[in-house]
């Protein structure tokens, strides 16, 4: 189990590494807590204090002219603070970082998806919750299903507390999935398309498309999307891309009862219809984005959704 941070002998500050510690500081984590996941990650605390520290002053030094951080070995919490208290890392959205998002000024009743046009039925801006209409037809939707079918596996979610970001199972998560690579198939390729022009986001920046299957009972307990930051698993997963950004759930069939899409803090339901697409955003890994949600227990009949994660960068 190798990965950035239990390499002993590094000694320089990776780009995912330096990404990672300002991510912590935007949301808020104190330099102490990060350099406490580090030490647990299996860091030597002198290679670790250095990484904090020169990442955080580099970082102060490229974006904060006026930043008063004291001597230039001066020390790291007094930069994280400077850091989280930019605007943008406040919790008020006001980060330069572009973001993944559709054409929505002007109210329009439709978007252009590419190769075909989807309605838009609900708009909400906080949380950032989108409702599309028409993203996939009928024939596309089975076609996903029984492209999927024979490869649905127990869902795994991420094992928090592993640095390697290994998976296992979880009670929260009673569905049965898989995972397309980019573009394995036509249909797949074809819905990566039309969802990277409706929210000009490169398709690279995707993570391969993931099915999943609910059948009577099961459900998906609410949570984030994002990778929390201070947790182990975070560094790792962080290096494939950067933060997850956005979320496109399409619904590939209509369940008899049940498996609607909650989001807690917006007390909003979004009903699974088949074709149906429901995107939301979170500019920030912070529950302060309300982007809580999940998958409400089917009732009667099953459940289909096809899942489509968006990263800051390239993912691979
Ligand atoms: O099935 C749903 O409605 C939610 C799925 C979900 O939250 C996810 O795949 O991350
Ligand atoms: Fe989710």
């Amino acid at each position: 189990m190798s990965n950035i941070f239990t390499n002993p002998h590094l000694t320089s500050v990776t780009p995912e590494l330096r990404d990672w510690i300002i991510t912590q500081a935007k949301a808020g984590v104190s330099a102490p807590r990060a350099l406490q996941a580090m030490l647990d990650a299996g860091w030597q605390e002198e290679v670790a204090m250095a990484a904090l520290e020169s990442a955080l002053l580099d970082h102060l030094q490229g974006g904060l002219a006026h930043a008063q951080t004291g001597s230039t070995g001066g020390n790291a919490q007094a930069a994280a603070v400077a850091v989280a208290a930019q605007p943008g890392a406040d919790g008020q959205g006001q980060g330069a970082s572009p973001m993944p998002d559709l054409a929505l000024d002007g109210a329009p009743a439709e978007l252009d998806a590419g190769d075909r046009r989807v309605r838009v039925i609900m708009n909400l801006q906080k949380p950032r919750v989108v409702v599309l209409d028409g993203l996939l037809d009928a024939t596309e939707c089975a076609e996903l299903v029984s492209l999927a079918k024979p490869h649905m596996k127990r869902s795994l979610t991420v094992d928090s507390r592993s640095a390697s970001g290994g998976d296992e199972l979880n009670a929260d998560r009673t569905s049965e999935g898989m995972f397309f690579e980019r573009g394995q198939h036509p249909v797949v390729a074809a819905l990566e398309a039309r969802i990277a022009h409706l929210l000009g986001w490169p398709v690279e920046n995707g993570e391969g498309l993931q099915v999943l299957r609910y059948g009577p009972g099961a459900e998906y307990k609410p949570h984030y999307d994002y990778f929390e930051p201070g947790l182990p698993s975070t560094p790792t997963l962080l290096r494939r891309g950067g933060q997850r950004l956005a979320t496109m759930l399409v619904y590939l069939n209509t369940p008899a009862q049940g498996g609607g899409t909650i989001f807690p803090n917006a007390a909003l339901e979004v009903c699974a219809q088949q074709g149906m697409a429901v995107f939301f955003s979170y500019d920030r890994p912070d529950p302060g984005t309300l982007s809580l949600h999940g998958g409400s227990p089917v009732i009667s009949g099953e459940k289909w959704v096809a899942t489509k994660w968006l990263r800051e960068r390239q993912f691979q």
